[in-house]
């Protein structure tokens, strides 16, 4: 079984937020806020979704749309993390104010200017087609925690 994690963009006028994790997995790097679903407590998908958003951006996303699901496998035995199975969001409406927490920095970027020197190497294969407005799924390689040595993207219709 995979781990289930989630991933959301908040996205206004040609930008996007992301934040630099300070600490744990990915430390260092920009991404989407997320983090694990609380599957044992009985969450959702989509409530863990809005709740890790809310934690580390201090943003209330109210109509979060999935626009993928990532598959990760690495190779090297990452203890906890093996096998992950990320879930995509965006929103372009949200209510509340953005806060610094202790697990993320928040910056608005222009989606034409991505840090991706900065980010999860995977990140520039799919965030391009995510911005084009595709739902995909996507398979994804790495040998260690900074090689990825395979990617696969496949469009979808829909995620029902
Ligand atoms: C391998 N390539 C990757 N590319 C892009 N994004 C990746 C990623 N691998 C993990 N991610 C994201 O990184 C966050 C980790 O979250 P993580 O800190 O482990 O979760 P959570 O906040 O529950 O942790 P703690 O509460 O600190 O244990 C989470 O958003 C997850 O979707």
């Amino acid at each position: 079984m995979p781990l289930i994690l989630t991933l959301v963009f908040v996205l206004r006028e040609g930008q996007v937020l992301l934040g630099l994790k300070k600490r744990g997995f990915g430390q260092g790097l920009w991404n989407g806020f997320g983090g694990k679903v609380n599957l044992a407590d009985g969450e959702t998908i989509i409530q863990g979704a809005v709740r890790e958003l809310q934690e580390e951006s201090g943003l209330i996303g109210n109509n979060l749309e999935k626009v993928a699901i990532l598959n990760f496998q690495f190779e090297k035995d990452m203890g906890k993390y093996t096998d992950l199975e990320i879930h995509v969001f965006k929103t372009s409406t949200f209510e509340g104010e953005i806060i610094e927490s202790e697990e993320m920095l928040p910056k608005w970027y222009n989606i034409s200017d991505i840090p991706y020197k900065e980010m999860w190497p995977d990140d520039a294969i799919w965030y391009p087609v995510m911005f084009a407005g595709k739902l995909f799924t996507a398979d994804i390689k790495f040998s260690d925690e900074k090689t990825m040595i395979s990617h696969k993207i496949t469009e979808v219709l829909s995620f029902e």
